[in-house]
């Protein structure tokens, strides 16, 4: 099949906005016969800013109205970023390509202290990420952690408007937006492991256009893709629950390693279960499940079962945009 065309559908906050036309651009550089435009769309989570979104649908409503687009020929592709992507695709649809990882790490952005250790007690840290949240909590007790809201502009708004003393991102997003030099330190994973796919972008298409995903083949970066595919595979086998603390981090090596470190928490760090194994980038999702299955063997279960209970408190609304 022959494309003169391409659609990209997107929504329209800054950071997607830079994604989609960063994908443009490179498919731009390898097919210039073709033109490849951008269609800016609103998701029902872009709209619902003030509502626990989880309780509305959780990550699928920022990507429902692009597949909608998808789904009827509006556009060819979305663009993604991975850890926003569910780890169950709707049915009809497909991550077709994952492109090549900005730095997956966490950055504390603050405009008094230059890292978590030098912040005193009671302290206020914005995130509101559970998977943030808990760490911190574990590592750093004495400090206030509070939920913060919002894209990455109004979230650094509400930073220097005073309502807290640092607040937690990620280093990509900034990065992206230009806003790099923001970044007070970077979190190490030791200290905050990132979530499933942080730092990655992912091309979504309908299931059944498969001449895309040749035409997107040169785009794939093959360590980032196993690096996805053991994240993604530790999320899945876990429930993939927002009210869930969990992180999954991989790294691939040059010689077909792949080293996965992943943690499942109470939100308030009372309990973090850490397991870390090394395998194959071609058996990536093996090893996820692996990971999982030491995670759960190793109190996890437990952890999963009192947050996914029915009455289970709902710690203060976890945000999708918070990941
Ligand atoms: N939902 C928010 C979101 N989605 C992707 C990024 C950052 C870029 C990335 O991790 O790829 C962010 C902001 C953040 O977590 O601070």
């Amino acid at each position: 099949m022959t494309h003169d065309r391409l659609i990209i559908a997107t929504r329209e906050s800054r950071l997607a906005l830079w994604q989609a036309e960063h994908v443009q651009a490179k498919l731009r550089a390898l097919y210039p016969q073709m033109s490849v435009e951008l269609l800016g769309m609103t998701t029902r989570g872009d709209q619902i800013l003030d509502r626990t979104l989880s309780k509305v649908g959780g990550k699928g409503l920022f990507v429902k109205e692009l597949e909608n687009a998808l789904m009827d020929g509006r556009a060819d592709l979305a663009v993604h970023s991975l850890k926003d992507v569910p780890v169950d695709m709707a049915d009809g649809f497909r991550l077709s390509t994952i492109l090549s990882r900005e730095d997956p790490r966490d950055a504390l952005v603050s405009n008094t202290y230059p890292n978590l250790a030098a912040m005193p007690p009671g302290a206020v840290v914005g995130t509101s990420s559970l998977r943030r949240e808990s760490q911190i909590r574990a590592r750093f007790p004495h400090l206030n952690v509070q939920p913060l809201r919002g894209n990455l502009d109004t979230r650094l708004a509400k930073l220097d408007r005073g309502n807290y003393d640092a607040i937690v991102l990620a280093a990509a997003g900034l990065s992206r937006l230009g806003l790099g030099a923001r970044i007070r330190c970077l979190l190490e994973p030791e200290d905050s492991l990132p979530s499933a796919g942080q730092g990655a972008l992912g091309i979504e298409i309908r299931a059944d256009r498969s001449d895309l995903q040749a035409l997107f083949a040169p785009l794939s970066d093959t360590a980032a893709t196993a690096e996805a595919i053991a994240e993604r595979a530790v999320s899945r086998a876990l429930g993939g629950s927002c009210q869930v603390p969990l992180a999954a981090f991989a790294q691939a090596d040059l010689d077909g390693g792949l080293s996965l470190r992943a943690l499942v928490a109470l939100p308030d760090g009372s309990r973090v279960i850490r397991v870390a194994r090394a395998g194959r980038m071609d058996d990536a999702e093996a090893l996820g499940q692996a990971v999982a299955d030491e995670l759960l063997a190793g109190g996890a279960a437990e952890i999963l079962a009192v947050l996914n209970a029915p009455d289970a408190p709902d710690p203060h609304a976890p945000d999708p945009h918070g990941e």
